[in-house]
């Protein structure tokens, strides 16, 4: 179980995210959609314990991550949205470093690397360094080794990008099949057909603040269209509160930026 308790978070005087309230359930697989900074990231790095809350707290099967990270981290397993591995590491080496970190004894460690490498279809590559992965064997690596300590909260931010279509398939099975196995399962994506298809509850998040929280039918219902997509009900919803596109430096402001 998950929950946030009106938290809130400033990077400097900027608000990233405001008095957030949410609780998600075991075996529910929820799913959390923004534009660009709305603060999913922040959120998602609060639920971990990579950045404390400015207020508020998040609890994790209700033990406080900021209080507890230790056994908040037992509890997780987090997919980042850019994959993290060691480049001077094998695969196996990889999930056999994280199996140690989080106290598996070597028995145990040896068959939850066997178990992760035959579920994510690693054993081609498993035994090469990390430093010759594509995006998307990365990827699964990273899957591999957030599910090795078989944790009770599943977090993901961005599953989907730069996966192929098998692998999609393969993530998107794995989160259902996470929850119906009774863990809570987190992911925050911009990819609104995998959220259509999966999620049991969707979260809308617009400059820090949760703009709808409820099922597809809720939100159809809320959009007043009956059989709306998601992409559809989604633009809709945030289209009215969208911020004003930030200016980007044109090629001559670069230029002239260049020393
Ligand atoms: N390290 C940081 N320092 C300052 N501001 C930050 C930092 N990280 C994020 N922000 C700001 O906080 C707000 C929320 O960012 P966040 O990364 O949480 O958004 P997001 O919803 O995950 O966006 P995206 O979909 O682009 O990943 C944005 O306005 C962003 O500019």
């Amino acid at each position: 179980m998950i929950e946030f308790e009106a938290v809130s978070r400033n990077y400097g005087s900027k608000q990233a995210v405001r008095s957030l309230s949410l609780r998600i359930e075991s075996g529910e697989l929820f799913t959390l959609l923004g534009h660009n900074g709305a603060g999913k990231t922040t959120s998602i790095k609060m639920l971990v314990g990579l950045l404390r809350a400015g207020a508020g707290r998040v609890l994790v099967e209700g033990f406080d991550v900021a209080q507890d990270p230790r056994r908040a981290a037992q509890l997780i397993g987090y997919v980042p949205d850019e994959p993290y591995l060691y480049d001077k590491l094998s695969g196996r080496e990889f999930l056999t470093f994280v199996a140690e970190m989080h106290g598996l004894a070597p028995h145990e460690a040896a068959a939850a690397i066997g178990r992760e490498v035959e579920r994510f279809g690693l054993e081609p590559f498993v035994d090469d360094l990390c430093e010759s992965y594509s995006h998307g064997m990365k990827q699964r690596t990273v899957f591999a080794s957030a599910l090795i300590h078989t944790p009770r909260v599943l977090i993901v931010d961005e599953p989907m990008v730069g996966l192929d279509p098998h692998s999609i398939r393969l993530v998107k099975d794995l989160m259902r099949e996470q929850a119906r196995g009774g863990a809570t399962v987190f992911m925050s994506t911009h990819t609104l057909t995998a959220a259509e298809e999966i999620a049991d509850r969707i979260g809308v998040m617009n400059r820090g603040e949760l703009l709808f929280l409820g099922t597809l039918d809720e939100m159809r219902q809320a959009g007043g269209d009956a059989d709306g997509s998601l992409e559809r009900l989604y633009l809709d919803m945030v289209g009215a509160h969208r911020p004003e596109a930030e200016s980007q430096p044109t090629e001559t402001d670069a230029e002239a930026a260049a020393p």
